[in-house]
């Protein structure tokens, strides 16, 4: 007898499958959630037909999972192609997009064919800007199998590739055309893993919902043990708040910022030790950290607020100190990033329970923050 699917013996199928619309006029679609939604005949319903789809994964999903949805798409496309990419951030290259590109014109893809992005954030941020840009662009499927881009990476449009200068620094914002959170394939995840995506969900309560935050502290161990309805909420509610966000600034003019808390200070911790050091959730995590002690420092929120949050930080299993990579270098890696302007880094910050703002910050209040959660 075969070793049972983990993924079936964590989640069971009897969780009702639930939707979260994402409002973008003609750019709109759907978010599902539920177990075993990759065997659903239903799942596909409705996506377009063509003689070629593409399953573009890595190779630690694809021996996991590709084989069960190349199967379920098979019925629907005259051909399924597998694109088996490297795995992890370091690959989140102009060589990996290469190796897509290369593949798809070997294989005569036209622009008809449906990409579909099976696994972590890499690969669908990869997968979508290669679809932005196949072409000039080629319908595509999120089929997110971390907690992290289920809650995050696989909705709203961001697409990217790293520059070793900073985080996603090349890419496009480029619409899926549904996204498949099957919370099935979370039973394979890493606990390291876990907990990185469990960053992105803590990041939903302060920016956005008090009460989520709550839940999130009352609920945290039950997360960490997989507890498949805990789960389950965690996506639903983290969807609904991206939804929310990106149906009101898809392309980031004001408001989806908010999205970045703690990413300033991350994405700086992620470029500063190489790619694939700190794992993106990490540096979320203890960048969350360092803005909600910056948004203390400027008189936002009361030093209780700090505390809070590197309780449910260390809570999830998540690095509260950065490495010390010095303050200077520090500051020099945030200049780069996206929300500065004319060479200001713009912070988000916390002003109350689940209000965020952007704002420049004194370097001498950085620095500080950098002296107390960094070395
Ligand atoms: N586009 C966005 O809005 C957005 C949002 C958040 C993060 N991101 C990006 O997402 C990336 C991080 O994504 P991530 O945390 O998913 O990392 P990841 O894609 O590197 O996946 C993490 C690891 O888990 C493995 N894996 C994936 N699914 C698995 C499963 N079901 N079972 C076993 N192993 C599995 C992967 O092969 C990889 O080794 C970063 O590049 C980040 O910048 C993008
Ligand atoms: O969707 C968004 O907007 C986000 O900011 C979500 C973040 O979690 C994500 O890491 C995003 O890729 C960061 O965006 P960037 O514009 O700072 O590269
Ligand atoms: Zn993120």
């Amino acid at each position: 007898m075969t070793a049972p699917d983990p993924s079936f013996v964590s989640f069971p199928t009897r969780l009702a499958p639930i939707t979260v619309p994402i409002a973008l006029g003609d750019r709109s679609y759907d978010i599902r959630i539920g177990a075993g939604l990759l065997d659903d005949p239903a799942t596909w319903q409705g996506l377009p037909r063509a003689s070629l789809a593409t399953i573009v994964s890595n190779v630690t999903v694809a021996p996991l999972y590709a084989e069960r949805l190349a199967a379920a798409l098979a019925p629907h496309y005259g051909r399924v192609l597998r694109i088996d990419l490297p795995d992890g951030e370091a690959h989140k290259d102009w060589q990996t997009l290469d190796l897509i590109f290369d593949r798809l014109l070997a294989e005569g893809a036209d622009r008809k064919t449906v990409l579909f992005a099976l696994g972590g954030g890499v690969v669908g941020d990869v997968t979508g800007f290669a679809a932005a840009s196949y072409m000039r662009g080629v319908p595509f499927v999120q089929v997110p199998t971390t907690l992290l881009a289920q809650v995050d990476s696989s909705v709203g449009g961001k697409t990217a590739i790293n520059h070793p200068r900073g985080k996603n620094m090349i890419g496009a914002f480029y619409q899926p055309l549904r996204v498949l959170c099957d919370l099935g394939v979370l039973g394979t995840l890493s606990d390291r893993e876990l907990s990185a995506g469990l960053a992105e969900v803590i990041k939903y309560g302060p920016i956005a919902d008090e009460a989520f935050l709550g839940w999130i502290e009352d609920n945290l161990a039950a997360l960490l043990a997989r507890d498949p309805r805990a789960l389950a909420h965690a996506v639903r509610r983290s969807c609904e708040i991206k939804a929310w966000v990106v149906g009101q600034d898809e392309r980031e003019s004001g408001l989806r910022a908010i999205l970045n808390f703690g990413h300033t200070f991350g994405h700086a911790i992620e470029a500063g030790l190489g790619y694939g050091e700190w794992l993106h959730g990490e540096g979320v995590g203890c960048g969350m950290v360092m803005a909600s002690d910056l948004s203390v420092r400027l008189g936002l929120m009361p030093p209780a607020f700090l505390d809070r949050m590197v309780r449910i930080v260390e809570r999830a299993r998540l690095p509260v100190r950065g490495p010390a990579l010095g303050a200077d270098r520090y500051l020099e890696l945030m200049r780069i990033d996206k929300k500065s302007e004319g060479g200001e880094i713009r912070f988000v910050l916390i002003e109350s329970l689940g209000r965020a703002v952007m704002r420049p910050a004194p370097d001498e209040a950085v620095r500080a923050t950098l002296a107390a959660h960094t070395g």
